[in-house]
């Protein structure tokens, strides 16, 4: 009989396919010394392990250059190198012959002897071979206690990832040949990975708390990403309901391509602008296909993650680059690093924190570590000159940041131009509004930027205080609540009152539900998954302004959620 589990549906559509698990396995060492007479077993077990090791690198690095790029291949060969290196293996012989030590004790003693050795330098580059022996231990030692590892990167049949949870990372290796869906057991519809798999137009289901128990690898799954259900070992009935679901949202989505080149226009006239979200310069060609009439956030922080170090000057002007010239003149909103909260970059050795979404996050942290945040802002203004480029900073809650983060970029700005760099003029710089401190005096920043973007994913949360990850909070997840539309009417008419505009990247900009209410609350500019962009602009062709004007005016009035929602409904029905 076939098990249903009940989840957040993160991503649109259907998949049908093996499971495949994520997790790691239990590296415990169970024995950490040998008999004499094991010595000659250990070492062939250990070089066996190495060799292994070898095989499946070369193929993960084979795999990145053809996926992601040479850039990102690099750190594979880095990995092959610690594999190869006698200085490395032969302490590992030694403590195998002369100490009595397992193969797996002394691996792991002699990566710890390197690791506190290179992380003890003052340099860099030897800090980054630390993390190399570290990973490559990992996978050596998993050899060695005969586990394997999980690897994203080297799926090559059709699965759907099982996971506790995906890091934007893993989410970042995905290869859409082969990974058809993913379920995971927490998160909600605005973690990074759920946001992720609408990128990919992966089909996916987040937060069903049991996944990884109630499936086993290999198991038939089936994921339902708009209802949020998963149907484990499902019967031959089952599974042709779902291939006949599967085969309807094709239809749909065939049916709102016609729509790809039409202008995003009201019933009566009002043309706003609907934009799409991207994580990489790879997303474009979905921005592109489903008709985005610009990019109202390019996270750049997935250019840092997947890798041992952070991207040289050269390497993300030409991702920048990249997507403005893609985009061929159309606005591109590119937001600086934001990292922290839930997106880590190991290599930064960020602090471990009790409260990461509040805590040292986004400009906070590029702010303190400025030759950092300089790279990337000279990488930025260079790009400037191929496109038409925005530049816009996350997580500002006081006016003395953005003008920090401002002057530091007029800084390199004037030093580029000095040195006959050619860099755009009037580059308009905006922030994102996800802070309530920077909703409530929106009308004082709207005197200094040229535009918001309101990032409603963290602003519902630090509004509600209600973590985005945490479904046992979700029910105060509320982007509909009459708290959140007064913050964001405030910004809008604020923006206004300077002649600027006011736009917004979070998730809820692109729900159905959302729509007819941001419409009316005057919202200029709509960025969302590319993946939403056409069936966003088929709705907003059905209303009227004017009537989703009052829509709004009476529901920043309502006391409650359910409210609001009925008073859309009724609205939506009428037009
Ligand atoms: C778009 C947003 O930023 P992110 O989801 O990357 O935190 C947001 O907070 O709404
Ligand atoms: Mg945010």
């Amino acid at each position: 009989m076939s098990k249903i589990l009940k989840g957040i549906g993160a991503s649109d559509g259907v998949a049908i396919a093996a499971a495949y698990s994520l997790e790691e396995p239990d590296l415990t060492i169970r024995e950490a010394s040998i008999e004499d007479s094991q010595a000659d077993q250990e070492v062939e077990r250990f070089k066996g392990a190495f060799n292994q090791s070898k095989v499946e690198v070369t193929k993960i690095r084979n795999h990145a250059e053809e996926a992601v790029g040479p850039e990102h291949a690099a750190i594979f060969d880095a990995h092959l190198l610690v594999l190869d290196d006698p200085e490395f293996l032969g302490p590992i012989e030694d403590g195998i012959r002369n100490e009595k030590k397992s193969a797996a004790q002394s691996l792991v003693d002699t990566r710890d002897q390197f690791v506190a050795i290179f992380e003890g330098m003052d340099n860099e580059y030897m800090k980054e071979r630390a993390a190399d022996i570290k990973d490559v231990s990992k996978r050596v030692l998993a050899h060695i206690l005969g586990k394997e590892l999980p690897d994203p990167s080297n799926i090559d049949q059709p699965v759907v990832i099982v996971a506790e949870d995906l890091t934007p990372s893993d989410t970042a290796q995905l290869d859409k040949k082969f990974v058809k869906g993913f379920v995971t057991n927490i998160g909600g519809r605005t973690s990074h990975s759920a946001i992720m798999s609408r990128s990919l137009e992966i089909p996916a289901v987040v937060g069903t708390k049991e996944v990884t128990e109630a499936v086993k690898v290999g198991d038939q799954i089936i994921v339902d990403g708009s209802a949020g259900d998963v149907i484990v070992e499902p019967s031959e009935t089952e599974i042709k309901a779902y291939e006949e679901k599967a085969a309807k949202v094709e239809e749909e989505k065939a049916e709102l391509l016609k729509l790809v080149d039409e202008p995003s226009k009201t019933m009566d006239g009002v043309e706003v602008e609907l934009a799409a979200n991207i994580g990489t310069p790879d997303d474009l060609e979905g921005v592109t296909a489903n008709g985005g009439e610009g990019i109202g956030l390019y996270r750049t922080e997935f250019l840092y993650m997947g890798r041992n170090e952070i991207p040289s000057e050269e390497e993300q002007y030409e991702a920048y680059k990249k997507v403005l010239e893609g985009m061929d003149g159309k606005p591109v909103v590119v937001r600086t690093l934001d990292v922290g909260g839930d997106k880590e970059l190991p290599y930064l050795d960020l602090p471990k924190e009790m409260n990461p979404f509040l805590g040292y996050r986004a400009v906070r942290m590029t702010l303190d570590n400025q030759e950092l945040f300089r790279t990337q802002l000279r990488a930025l203004l260079r790009a400037s000159a191929h496109g038409n480029l925005k530049i816009m900073f996350p997580m500002i809650a006081t006016i003395d940041e953005f003008n920090r983060a401002k002057a530091l970029l007029i800084e390199e700005k004037d030093k580029l131009v000095s040195e006959g760099t050619d860099v755009k003029e009037d580059i308009e710089v905006g922030i994102m509004i996800e802070i309530p401190s920077a909703a409530i005096i929106a009308d004082q920043f709207a005197k200094v930027v040229d535009f918001f973007s309101i990032g409603t994913n963290d602003l519902i949360q630090y509004t509600m205080a209600a973590d985005r990850m945490n479904e046992a909070v979700s029910y105060l997840y509320q982007p509909y609540h009459p708290a959140l539309l007064r913050l964001i009417q405030m910004v809008v008419n604020a923006a206004h009152k300077e002649g600027k505009w006011a736009g917004m990247c979070g998730e809820m900009a692109g729900d159905e539900k959302a729509i007819p209410l941001l419409l009316g609350l005057g919202l200029d500019e709509f960025s969302m998954s590319a993946s939403s962009v056409l069936k966003a602009r088929k709705q907003i062709s059905g209303l009227k302004k004017t009537d989703m004007e009052q829509l709004a005016l009476s529901a920043v009035e309502c006391a409650e959620t359910e409210e609001v929602l009925a008073l859309v409904e009724e609205y939506t029905n009428r037009a």
